[in-house]
């Protein structure tokens, strides 16, 4: 099986509002995927559907063929989220962030020092580990987000907007970090920055209203649009009732 994620007719609805409507499509194992759109699309809410954190009013979808509603214990053992709002204590240190959540995943005393350790050192985490996370810069806060993310080993990463007001030294640093991940895990990746989309993403999803408006890699989404750059194939999708 070469799927990871496979969606069907998903759908949510907050009383009247549907925030996403009847999407389908499937994202490939060892795929970096992106989800785009303007501020209010559905990405999140899909996000949260695919993670178990909220119940789909409609459709189905399944992680590597468990059903994410039937099959929730087994979808939270191999996915893992790094939110929008950054997971962080902020009053521990980082080693203290990373064998907290090493603990929640139930990892043995000496499991949990293993893995802080191998984060720490992944993630170049050296010189900041005795330090409260919430003195740490953005980009180092993102990162140790990241790092509490992976701790668990997971086979699918979400990562909600990843470099949110980074600047972009800090937003570079952490391009490079997600395309080193990228060759052991399936990513699904927010992001309003176009520019990372198209540095970063095998293939690109473009949500407006809930619903699926384009789908490919971002050479096709220029051929799809006529268009002979990334930003303005973008302006078109969401701008445009239909493509073609
Ligand atoms: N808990 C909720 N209750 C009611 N409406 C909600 C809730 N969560 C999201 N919505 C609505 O659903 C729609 C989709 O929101 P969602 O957060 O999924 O979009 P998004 O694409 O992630 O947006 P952004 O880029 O701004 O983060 C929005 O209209 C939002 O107001």
């Amino acid at each position: 099986m070469d799927q990871a994620i496979s969606i069907d007719q998903l759908t949510k609805k907050y009383n009247e509002k549907t925030a996403v409507d009847n999407v389908s499509f499937s994202i490939q194992k060892g795929e970096l995927f992106g989800l785009l759109g303007v501020n209010g699309a559905g990405k999140t809410t899909l996000i949260k559907m695919l993670c178990c954190l909220t119940a789909p009013t409609n459709g189905c979808a399944s992680i590597l063929g468990y059903d994410i509603e039937e099959n929730q214990k087994q979808v939270k053992e191999i996915i893992a989220v790094s939110p929008q709002e950054t997971a962080i204590a902020p009053n521990l240190t980082v080693r203290e962030n990373l064998e907290l959540m090493a603990g929640i995943h139930g990892y043995s005393k000496m499991e949990v020092k293993e893995k802080t350790a191998h984060m720490i050192a992944a993630f170049s985490l050296q010189p900041y580990e005795n330090q409260k996370s919430k003195t740490l810069s953005g980009g180092w806060q993102r990162k140790l987000s990241i790092a509490l993310a992976l701790i668990s080993e997971p086979k699918i990463l979400f990562l909600d907007e990843p470099t949110l007001g980074l600047d972009i030294i800090g937003r570079r640093e952490l391009w490079a970090l997600i395309e080193k991940l990228k060759e052991k895990t399936t990513i699904v990746l927010t992001t309003h920055y176009l520019e990372e989309a198209e540095a970063l993403c095998d293939r690109i999803c473009v949500m407006k209203d809930g619903k699926v408006k384009a789908i490919g890699t971002v050479k096709e989404l220029l051929s799809m649009t006529n268009t002979g750059n990334f930003e303005d194939a973008f302006v078109k999708i969401v701008t445009k009732e239909e493509l073609g």
